[in-house]
């Protein structure tokens, strides 16, 4: 009995990959007999973090369209046919008892081909704005997961259920102490903390900010954890000192969040989630260089409550540092905020994704 079979498919950045983490993890702990098999994409983050969670990977050789005529471009086709053929026989081998989709590019071969075989498939949307390859998979997946209303502009209507992102289980449960917590980053408990994070693969124009602002930070008598991406780590590493710590990557995002007072953040998808459930201060710097501007969008769903502020890329010079300082020195603001974000959580999404998919066993 529950000896199940899943597939899970989502990857490209952070955003795709831990909310199908957290859903392998729901549904470990209601069947710890099932075995499970995840397929991203060749090269991509996927492939180191998803056996760091403890799960087998495959890769297939499949990238995103990109908007300009390039050489990557003109091989799309090509990717596209050889992810079909090699995500066939992954299916036909693990036969699956319910695939799993998440978004983002890696997911669309793989979903595509379950669907084709008959194996019944849920997808989870994470943003306010539907990806493309949740659009093209939707038509004959059996439910879709969502966070946001409205969604019925992308997907049919009856197929719908709003659960909220899918958030791994450490970051709903905050367990560490803020002691801990700041000293896990070998910073100073008598000093107010700023947590910056640019999303999973890092912010070019948040790390230009912060590196302009280090002065600022060092006048108002506050520390840094600055996780900058991978991408731009040798570029800022110089600047990690006793009390401002660069780092690429954060492994320990339960640290960060419990250790921050303020935190500065990008507006992807899971990363709003998870601040929701974090309950701390936060200044949003949307991306505006995603599809339809739906981090601005994600955002702004909390900013309407009094939940959260936001700071265009375009007004950081202007505004920044005078918008700092007034979170920075009102207690009353930082409760406020703190306690509005914290009403907009979702703790129980993933396991209502579980239910979802559980309708699905036979
Ligand atoms: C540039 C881009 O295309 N961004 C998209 C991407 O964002 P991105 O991949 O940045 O994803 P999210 O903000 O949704 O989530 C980031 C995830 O990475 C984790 N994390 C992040 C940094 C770190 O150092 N350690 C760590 O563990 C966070 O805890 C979170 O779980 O997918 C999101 C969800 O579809 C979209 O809303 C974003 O618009």
């Amino acid at each position: 009995m529950g000896n199940y079979r899943f597939i899970l498919s989502g990857g490209g950045t952070g955003g795709h990959i831990y909310p199908a983490i957290a859903i392998a993890n729901e549904l470990k702990q209601r069947y710890p007999k099932a075995e499970f098999l995840f397929v991203g994409a060749k090269d991509k983050m996927e492939m180191e973090k998803v056996p760091q969670a403890g799960y087998k990977i495959q890769g297939l050789w499949i990238s995103g369209l990109q908007r300009k005529l390039t050489l990557k471009n003109l091989m799309f086709p090509i990717k596209v046919i050889s992810s079909l053929i090699r995500a066939r026989k992954i299916v036909k081998q693990f036969m699956p008892d319910v695939a799993i989709g998440t978004g983002g590019f890696a997911s669309g071969p793989l979903l595509k081909m379950a669907e084709k075989v008959g194996v019944p498939c849920v997808l989870q949307e994470q943003n306010s704005y539907a990806g493309i390859t949740n659009k093209l998979l939707a038509g004959k997946a059996e439910a879709i997961c969502v966070a946001y209303d409205g969604m019925e502009r992308f997907f049919p209507k009856e197929k719908i259920v709003k659960t909220g992102n899918p958030i791994r289980s450490d970051l709903v449960n905050l367990k560490v102490g803020r002691e801990k917590a700041v000293q896990f980053f070998d910073l100073d408990t008598s000093k107010k903390t700023i947590l910056i994070i640019g999303g999973s693969l890092g912010a070019r124009r948040i790390n230009q900010l912060i590196e302009k602002e280090l002065g600022f930070f060092e006048a108002q008598g506050v520390q840094l954890i600055w996780q900058c991406g991978k991408l731009y780590y040798d570029e800022y590493k110089k600047h990690d000192s006793e009390s401002v710590k660069v780092l690429a990557f954060l492994n320990r995002m339960d640290c960060a969040y419990v250790a921050a007072d303020i935190i500065i953040s990008r507006a992807g998808a899971g990363s709003v989630s998870e601040l929701c459930l974090a309950g701390k201060s936060v200044l949003f710097i949307p991306s505006p260089n995603v599809a339809e501007d739906h981090q601005t969008k994600n955002a702004e769903a909390l900013v309407s409550k009094d939940a959260a502020i936001l700071l265009k890329e375009s007004e950081l010079d202007e505004k920044f540092e005078a918008v700092f300082l007034e979170v920075m020195n009102s207690k009353k603001m930082q409760e406020s905020l703190g306690n509005n974000i914290k009403k907009m959580a979702m703790p129980k999404a993933t396991e209502h994704i579980v239910d979802e998919i559980e309708k699905l066993l036979k």
